[in-house]
């Protein structure tokens, strides 16, 4: 599902308005109704209610005006109330406003925040509030009588239905920027926005519903521009079923898992077993050598190898050769490597001549912290994927994790275009970026996975799949996705406090049975 910037929805509108005919009105229609569409399906007995409509001067208002009308033809009580001047109403807005005047509809002008004090009593009386100030073309944070509103408005207890944005969240951004409604519904129009779907602005959305308001799925599948979209089950489904029955599946099923030194060889293992409960075909773990007998010890289903270390039980530069002869059809490389010396130059080393595609995670990445990081770089034919959680990334870009965390966005999509590989970068709502600058948003995961080994299995799990759908971006976006959904199924079970990763291995297949399964009732409200 794309999640659409507020000029790539204008856009949407005006291809859909001037280029295929859809009249604006009709638009501002559809989206009245299936604001009350979706009012009357979250809040029962609605006849009984009194909805207070705050309509601002723009189309944002205009939406309201419809909803007030919707309304009234249930014989709900509805006072209107324009914030800001009833003059600077115009468009499609005024013309619904004087709809609602031929329909004897009271309509008040709160245009200062003395008119505000006034009426607010009486606002406060309803049992419900329709937020149609600001959507989409709040450009700065709100300033005036605004801030004053909203924070009453939130202040009052009251159930607010945001349509479109919770007016003072801007909609391209995460952050919230001062004032904003606290939402317990917000019904977006046509596509969801970045405030919809990451934290903080996320959070204040209450239950986000995307609404069709007769924008074609074509118009918005094309609009230009690198784009932003949520894994959805549905897209997932798509990715797992086999496109070419004979053409995957087994024949590229060889994983080769770097990892491991001395203390350190359960990360290994976590991720070896993680790309074997990802169907990969056969699994071999190359590691020191001394680490080598205790992780042949750990399962019977992967084949081990042991590497030259340094004292500390540590790969060191001479183990390149060994790991670039070792056959395989993906590489996963850096769970528990450390970071002595000889690590950086034997990871640098195999990079440098690595013939298969590669999963770079953990101390991998942090061989190329710093200035190091030009030597990351993905090539053709030889797809690489890294996994960083925000500190890597950091590292990786040579800023802060307070910056990464700041626009996640950003610092994902940055990367991956300059270095042209593929950023898995982990944390709540974990990001896939591409190459290319497309950004895929993963909703599946819980706090509970904030443990020990996680992240281990995720590589394991990437690389599994990559073995076998040979699809770097594929493979990222349904690594990510089963993994978290493995772990709410693990949550589910278990708890948040005692999940841990070796739980995510249990659950993992029933996460691919669920996704394969057809769903009766209805799934996730991700579900397409
Ligand atoms: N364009 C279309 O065809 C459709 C638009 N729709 C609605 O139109 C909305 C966008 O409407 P608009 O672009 O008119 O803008 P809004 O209605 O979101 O905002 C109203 C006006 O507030 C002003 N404003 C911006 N920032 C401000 C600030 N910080 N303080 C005070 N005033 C500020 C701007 O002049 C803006 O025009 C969408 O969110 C959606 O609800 C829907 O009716 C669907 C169809
Ligand atoms: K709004």
């Amino acid at each position: 599902m794309r999640v659409l910037t507020a000029a790539q929805m204008r856009e949407a509108d005006r291809i859909t308005i001037e280029e295929l005919g859809i009249p604006s009105l009709v638009l501002m229609e559809n989206a009245g109704r299936q604001v009350v569409a979706a009012i009357e399906a979250l809040f029962p007995n609605l006849e009984s209610r009194r909805v207070a409509v705050l309509a601002g001067r723009g189309n944002n208002g205009g939406d309201g005006f419809v909803i007030a009308r919707t309304l009234l033809e249930r014989v709900v009580e509805v006072p209107v109330f324009v914030i800001g001047s009833l003059s600077e109403v115009r468009g499609d807005a005024r013309h619904n406003l004087e709809v609602l005047g031929r329909l004897g509809a009271s309509v008040v002008e709160i245009a200062d925040e003395q008119a505000w004090e006034l009426h607010f009593s009486e606002i406060s009386q309803c049992d419900l509030v329709v937020d149609a100030i600001f959507g989409t073309g709040l450009r700065q944070a709100l300033d005036g009588m605004y801030p004053t509103i909203v924070g009453d408005l939130n202040g009052s207890g009251l159930p607010v239905v945001a349509v479109d944005v919770p007016s003072g969240l801007l909609a391209d951004t995460h952050e919230v920027q001062g004032e904003a409604i606290r939402a317990a519904v917000t019904v977006t129009l046509a596509a969801p926005k970045i405030c919809h779907i990451l934290p903080p602005a996320q959070r204040v959305c209450g239950e986000l519903v995307v609404a069709d308001i007769g924008i074609p799925e074509a118009i918005i599948e094309r609009l230009d521009g690198p784009y932003v979209e949520v894994i959805t089950r549905g897209v997932m489904r798509s990715v797992l079923e086999p496109r070419d029955p004979e053409a995957h599946k087994g024949e590229f099923g060889r994983v080769l898992i770097v990892a491991g030194s001395m203390g350190k060889s359960g990360a290994a293992h976590l991720a070896a077993m993680a790309a074997l409960r990802s169907g990969a075909g056969l699994v071999t773990v190359a590691t020191p050598r001394s680490v080598q007998p205790i992780l042949a010890a750990m399962a019977p289903e992967y084949m081990t190898i042991g590497l030259p270390e340094d004292a500390d039980g540590q790969v060191t530069p001479d183990a390149i050769e060994r790991v670039l002869d070792t056959a395989s059809d993906v590489i996963a490389m850096g769970p528990g490597l450390g970071t002595g010396p000889g690590v950086r130059a034997f990871v640098h080393g195999v990079m440098e001549r690595v013939g298969v595609p590669i999963v770079l995670d953990a101390d991998a990445l942090n061989a190329f912290a710093g200035e190091h990081a030009r030597l990351l770089a993905g090539r053709d034919g030889h797809d690489v994927i890294i996994t960083p959680h925000p500190g890597e990334m950091a590292r990786l870009l040579g800023t802060t994790t307070e910056d990464v965390q700041r626009d996640r966005v950003a610092a994902a999509r940055t990367f991956a275009e300059k270095h042209q590989l593929h950023v898995v970068l982990k944390g709540h709502r974990t990001l896939v970026a591409a190459p290319e600058g497309t950004i895929a948003i993963n909703m599946t995961g819980n706090p509970g996975m904030a443990t020990g080994g996680t992240g281990d299995v995720l590589t394991g799990v990437i690389a599994g799949w990559f073995g076998q759908l040979l699809d770097a971006e594929g493979a990222s976006r349904l690594g990510v996705y089963l993994h978290g959904h493995a772990g709410d199924l693990a949550m589910a079970d278990l708890g948040e406090a005692a999940l841990t990763a070796s739980d995510l291995l249990t659950y993992l297949g029933d996460a691919v049975l669920e996704l394969s399964a057809e769903r009766t009732s209805k799934g996730d409200d991700h579900d397409e």
